[in-house]
């Protein structure tokens, strides 16, 4: 059964919100509290589909995990090496970040584990993990050359590598650095772009030994030691800035607005959106900025501003690589040409991003353009048109974009199913329409 939604014409936003955990955070605190031993807590995780799943599929691998009364997570872990194989089908949904992960922490046991997930997740490129994977090890048996369902039989005599990535992407850097955990000697992943380091920092939190050096063309050089004594810690995760773009972005196009996002995590290599706005004219203040559990976090202001089109140069892509659908409607609002450059990763999402973004601004009546890997949107400085029923397709970013369109553009515009939004923002329509939008469940095709 779909979940159409239709978002109509919103009056100013105001109040204060806080936006569910970080998607990332989440999933690593789980997967590194099945590791470790003794006990672990989450507070602040994200209950969204795909970090329950990665909480499912950790119990399969043999840690205890449980929700407590208080909404907080305990773990009780493995130690490192100690994961056991999983006697069903581990089925990670809609998460890429769950599958590739877990892909690395499965290829350095000596044991059988297969993965599926959802139509989005089976049609999503698992060669970027596996090819660095195999390298160690583990051999991979999937459908159509690398996609889900797929086997992993995991190594028990795994070779530490040095990989340098073919493709900025933090998913396939840490599927090698948690394959490194349980391999001898130390394992080298390099990056010519700085992708988001949670794995590092939670990681060294955790009691691993983790290890950044600078190359000479600024690469970033990252290296674990096999065989680290993983201790259960105490996370906070931070509310997740991926998700606070869409109640930032509806702030900023709907006249009037002035509300505070609280608790937002600010670690830098995530902030790209909030830089691209500001340089865009947004009115954003980050307040009370301090560090909560080992991420710094700020409470953002968010109040109604002109915009004007910018140019987003591709090396800030790692750094706001889920905001561009988002940043693209802020384009749609401005006052001149948006061009983002350097996009060829959003084609392998959840669903094509590139496209679905563009077809969606031009059902909603704006001027938008492809070059190779560059979108361009040209913003009028009126609000489009809207009034389109937009194909979400499974992508859960592709449907809180559009719908923080309908908010402020001349005509509602409606989502085919909403139904992919749990999978990162679990109560989006809830907290939006405590702000002050319109959205609603609706049969009515726009
Ligand atoms: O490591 C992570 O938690 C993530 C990395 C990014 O993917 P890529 O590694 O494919 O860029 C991002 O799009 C995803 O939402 C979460
Ligand atoms: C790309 C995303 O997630 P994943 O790769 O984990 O499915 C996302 O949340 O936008």
């Amino acid at each position: 059964m779909s979940k159409p939604l239709i978002s109509r014409r919103a009056a100013a936003l105001s109040g204060s919100a806080k936006v569910p955990g970080d998607k990332s955070v989440s999933h690593r605190a789980l997967m590194f509290g099945a590791l470790a031993v003794g006990e672990s807590r989450v507070e602040g995780l994200l209950e969204g589909d795909d970090v329950l799943r990665t909480a499912a599929a950790m119990r399969a691998l043999g840690a205890e995990v449980e929700r407590l009364d208080d909404g907080s997570w305990r773990l009780y872990g493995r130690g490192v090496g100690g994961l056991k194989e999983p006697e069903e089908v581990l089925d990670l949904g809609n998460s890429g970040t769950g599958a590739r992960l877990m892909m690395g922490l499965v290829a350095t046991h000596p044991f059988t584990t297969v993965f599926t997930g959802d139509a989005s997740l089976r049609s999503r490129p698992m060669k970027r993990v596996s090819l660095p994977l195999s390298q160690m090890g583990a051999q991979f048996f999937g459908r159509d050359g690398g996609r889900l369902p797929m086997t992993v039989v995991g190594t028990g005599n795994p070779l530490p590598i040095t990989y340098e990535l073919p493709v900025a992407s933090a998913q396939v850097k840490s599927a090698i650095l948690l394959a490194g955990l349980n391999t001898p000697g130390q394992t080298t992943v390099i990056e010519r772009e700085a992708t988001r380091d949670h794995t590092e920092l939670m990681l060294r939190n955790f009691g691993a030994q983790v290890d950044v050096e600078h190359g000479d063309q600024g690469q970033r050089i990252i290296t674990v030691t096999g065989f680290p004594e993983l201790t259960g810690r105490h996370v906070i995760v931070p509310a997740d800035p991926s998700s606070a773009a869409f109640p930032a972005v509806a702030a900023i196009i709907t006249p009037g607005s002035d509300i505070v996002l609280t608790g937002v995590g600010m670690n830098p290599l995530r902030t790209g959106l909030y830089q691209t706005l500001r340089e865009m004219g947004a009115d954003l203040a980050f307040e009370n900025q301090r560090e909560d559990g080992g991420e710094q976090v700020a409470d953002l202001r968010v109040r109604h501003s002109a915009l004007m089109g910018v140019d987003v140069p591709a090396e800030r892509a790692p750094s706001m690589i889920d905001e561009y659908p988002i940043l693209a409607v802020a384009a749609a609002f401005a006052t001149g040409t948006t061009r983002m450059f350097g996009l060829s990763e959003l084609r392998v999402k959840e669903s094509d991003r590139f496209a679905a973004t563009l077809r969606g601004l031009l059902a909603c009546g704006v001027q938008v353009e492809e070059d190779g890997d560059t979108l361009i949107v040209h913003g009028s400085g009126k609000p489009p048109m809207g009034g389109a029923t937009i194909a979400v397709n499974l992508d859960h970013r592709i449907a809180m974009a559009f719908l923080v369109l309908g908010m402020a553009a001349a005509e509602a515009v409606a989502v085919d199913d909403a139904e992919a939004i749990d999978t990162s923002f679990p109560g989006f329509v809830q907290l939006m329409n405590g702000l002050g939008a319109k959205i609603a469940t609706t049969d009515a095709i726009v």
